[in-house]
């Protein structure tokens, strides 16, 4: 036998035995869970039996309440048992499967002979309870794995660095217990791994990458030390791959600390969210809070006005370029997602410490309760160095004493006499109990009719008042649509004041205020305006901060203004912010563009910020990767990992009415080549519409995605070039690759983004003449 052969037979006997660990550990968490099921189900049937209950005087019922929190305890302490070895158990069936898929030989420094390493997606020990058989692919010492060669090599721990001498390293493909392959390697994770796991079929959802995390994805896992990490990343460098990845180590290094809810990922789409929601339980962690800005701003908003969406302001900018109002809508757009529009309101709220806001008036029945001056005055007399927000909860609270002694004269009006007569038997009943409980009878009915109307009068008013002193306490008192309104109203004192010559504002900002109130005027607010307005509200009202949240994930951050950056960072005071883009994937008009991340430097300081590139991708096959980046400046930097593949392909087709059959050839020879995710990308939702439609008639099973799909599944299907962010197909075919579709510069990243969404296959079609962006 030779070496290597000799090397795998002592390499399977040991799968082997793992594997009989393994199940033998499953047999008995089985039999564990099940037993504990049983006992809970008892426990549950039988709560009541098990506690004794005995109210008659103070010693009994404390007994009673002691008996009842005990039996409560034992069942929550089951409940608790049951969950954690069921957590156990899905681990053991995992590694059941593949136990592990990586081992390095280390001899710490003082130890003369190496020990073995083995790395999976979670950690084993053997029945001694002493030795470990598997270590978790996230415990310290496994970072040698992805991060060293044989050799010298230190890693750190939570109580300091640990040197050694590695002697091997080593990469396993397991299945069902079976060594498929295995090969020694140097620092890198070799390429015969990656080109098996990469050379796969794309999936409905994204798979863990943990057998192959590469060493730069690694300083992007297990970063602890950065306040904000930044994450610049070919389209296809593993960006999503790694954050998801992170946050299953974050879980893994502060267990017991941080939980899946303190972690918060914000997502392109709500289909991107179904894409990324397996990944998590795949490792064997809960998914965290998953959510889109839009959802958030909807959230935050309430139902002041009807929020345009990142979409439909994409479509405008796309499709709309013959619109009139064109320019001043995307120079609108710029400017309010810059920190200059946020310093401007900034200017403007601290204005309004002194004069100028606008309250509504709390009115009742056609009466004016208290009027929009009292409040002011209420408001203006409090003193000036304490926060608006803080004032503004005091004024609430003078309001709400206000509210009690109006209550107090309105129990005299008609109204409430009218509504006495008609208050039914039952309301009657209630006032009555509630009397009684007040102890302020001692009679068994209304003897003392004056008290009688009073309690009722008052009853009545109170009923009425709730919602007044709801909306005080929500602080709806103050007037924010107007507030907000005033800033775009060239004759509003409060805007010139606002100004006082040191802000610049763009050129055409006459048009840009037109623009902006015709949409507020009509109920709607527009994307660009959302973030602004929250932000100028919460000045106002005091920020809504959320402190529980420790991590903050931005994926696509290249879509994210500066405005909204700094809006998030003060919501979230408390945590850390990862945040991953690519720059050339920008396709939004306010895309933090031009000076590339630069926006997001001053949002922490320089020590607490870092930045990682990562340059090679791994999405696409060689071709495709040598065909996209020479669309793009830069694009020579992006290192395609080396997989062979089809050329992309470019066919001009006669007329649009062509474009439908020609698209069915190319599936069905795609379908036959084998892949079963195939996307033709169009550029617009209208557009996509059309496709759809047209291919119906060849392909009933076409399936149209749209900014509502919420979840992504194998298959043909139609696809907007901006829904396709992040997520990648088997085969890709551009609808139309004209000069007409993607001419102008701003659609040359959106045009690179669809082109990079494929894996195995490229293909373009287009009318007329090809676009410009293929060199
Ligand atoms: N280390 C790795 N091992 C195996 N596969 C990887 C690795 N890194 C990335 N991939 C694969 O490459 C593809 C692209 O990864 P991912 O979607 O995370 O990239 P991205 O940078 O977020 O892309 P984009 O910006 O284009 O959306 C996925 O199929 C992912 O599984």
């Amino acid at each position: 036998m030779t070496n290597i052969n000799k090397e795998r037979t002592i390499e399977q006997q040991r799968v082997d035995q793992v594997t009989e660990v393994i199940r033998a550990r499953i047999e008995d968490f089985q039999a564990q869970v099940g037993g504990m099921r049983d006992d809970i189900v008892d426990i549950r049937r039988n709560f009541w039996d098990d506690v004794t209950l005995n109210f008659e005087d103070a010693a009994e019922s404390a007994e009673s309440h002691a008996s009842m929190k005990q039996q409560a305890e034992v069942l929550s302490e089951r409940e608790r048992s049951h969950r954690h070895i069921e957590e156990q158990l899905k681990t053991l069936l995992k590694l059941e499967h593949s136990p592990y898929f990586g081992r390095i030989d280390l001899a710490e420094e003082g130890q003369e002979k190496a020990d073995p390493i083995y790395l999976g997606v979670g950690s084993l020990l053997d029945d001694s309870g002493y030795e470990y058989l598997i270590y978790d692919w996230r415990a310290p010492v496994s970072s040698l794995y992805y991060d060293s060669g044989p050799g010298p090599v230190a890693y750190e721990t939570p109580s300091g660095k640990i040197k050694g001498e590695m002697t091997l390293k080593r990469q396993f493909i397991i299945r069902d217990g079976q060594i498929r392959s295995m090969f020694d390697t140097g620092v890198t994770i070799g390429d015969e791994l990656l080109q098996e796991v990469l050379g796969k079929q794309s999936d409905a959802q994204m798979k863990s990458i943990v057998a192959t995390i590469q060493r730069e994805q690694n300083q992007i896992i297990r970063n602890e030390r950065a306040r904000l990490l930044i994450v610049q990343g070919a389209a296809g460098s593993g960006k999503t791959s790694a954050a998801l990845q992170r946050v299953a180590y974050l879980l893994y290094r502060y267990r017991g600390i941080l939980q899946a809810d303190q972690i918060v990922l914000f997502s392109p789409n709500p289909m991107f969210n179904s894409y990324v929601a397996t990944v998590l339980p795949e490792l064997g962690e809960q998914n965290m809070q998953q959510t889109t800005y839009q959802q958030y701003l909807e959230h935050r908003l309430g139902k002041t006005f009807a929020l345009e969406d990142p979409f439909s302001q994409m479509e405008y900018t796309l499709a709309e370029t013959n619109d009139p109002g064109y320019e001043a809508r995307i120079d609108g757009i710029t400017y309010k997602s810059g920190v200059s529009f946020m310093h401007l309101i900034d200017s403007y709220a601290a204005g309004l410490s002194e004069a100028g806001l606008s309250f509504k008036a709390i009115t009742f029945k056609g009466r004016t309760l208290i009027s929009e001056e009292a409040i002011k005055e209420q408001f203006y007399k409090l003193d000036r160095t304490v926060s608006i927000g803080n004032r503004m909860r005091l004024t609430a609270e003078w309001m709400l004493k206000e509210l009690t002694r109006l209550s107090r004269e309105e129990r005299e009006q008609d109204w409430v006499h009218e509504e006495i007569e008609l208050l039914d038997q039952e309301a009657y009943a209630k006032a009555f109990d509630e009397l009684q409980r007040k102890n302020r009878f001692a009679g068994n009915s209304f003897d003392d009719f004056d008290a009688e109307r009073d309690f009722l009068a008052a009853m009545v008013v109170q009923a009425k008042f709730k919602k007044l002193r709801k909306r005080v306490k929500r602080l709806l008192f103050l007037d924010v649509p107007v507030i907000y309104k005033r800033l775009f109203e060239s004759d509003a004192a409060t805007y010139k004041q606002a100004l006082d010559g040191s802000h610049e504002l763009p050129e055409n900002w006459a048009d840009i205020s037109e623009q902006t109130l015709a949409k507020l005027n009509s109920g709607e607010v527009l994307y660009e305006d959302a973030t602004p307005y929250l932000y100028l509200k919460e000045k106002l009202e005091g920020f809504h901060t959320n402190t529980l949240v420790k991590h903050l994930f931005i994926d696509e951050a290249q879509d994210y203004s500066p405005f909204q950056y700094h809006y998030l960072k003060r919501i979230f005071p408390n945590c850390k912010m990862t945040v991953l883009g690519d720059l050339n994937q920008s396709i939004f008009a306010h895309a933090v563009s031009g000076n590339g991340f630069d926006p997001l430097a001053d949002l922490f300081s320089e020590e607490e910020t870092e930045k990682i590139i990562l340059a090679r991708s791994y999405r696409s096959t060689r071709p495709i990767v040598a065909f996209t980046s020479k669309m793009i400046e830069g694009g020579d930097l992006i290192e395609p990992f080396n997989r062979d593949g089809e050329e992309p392909t470019i066919t001009k087709v006669e007329d649009e009415t062509q474009i439908a059959s020609e698209v069915y050839s190319r599936v069905n020879k795609l379908v036959d080549t084998g892949y079963s995710s195939i996307a033709v990308i169009c550029k617009t939702a209208a557009e996509g519409k059309r496709m759809h439609t047209a291919l119906l008639a060849y392909l009933p099973s076409v399936r149209l995605i749209e900014k509502e799909t919420v979840t992504f599944e194998k298959g043909i299907i139609v696809i907007p070039s901006y829904l396709a962010k992040g997520v990648e197909f088997d085969a890709v075919i551009i609808g139309n690759a004209n000069q007409e579709h993607y001419g102008r510069e701003s659609e040359r990243k959106l045009f690179y983004t669809a082109c990079t969404r494929a894996m195995h296959e490229l293909h373009l079609l287009y009318t007329d003449e090809l676009t410009t962006f293929i060199r």
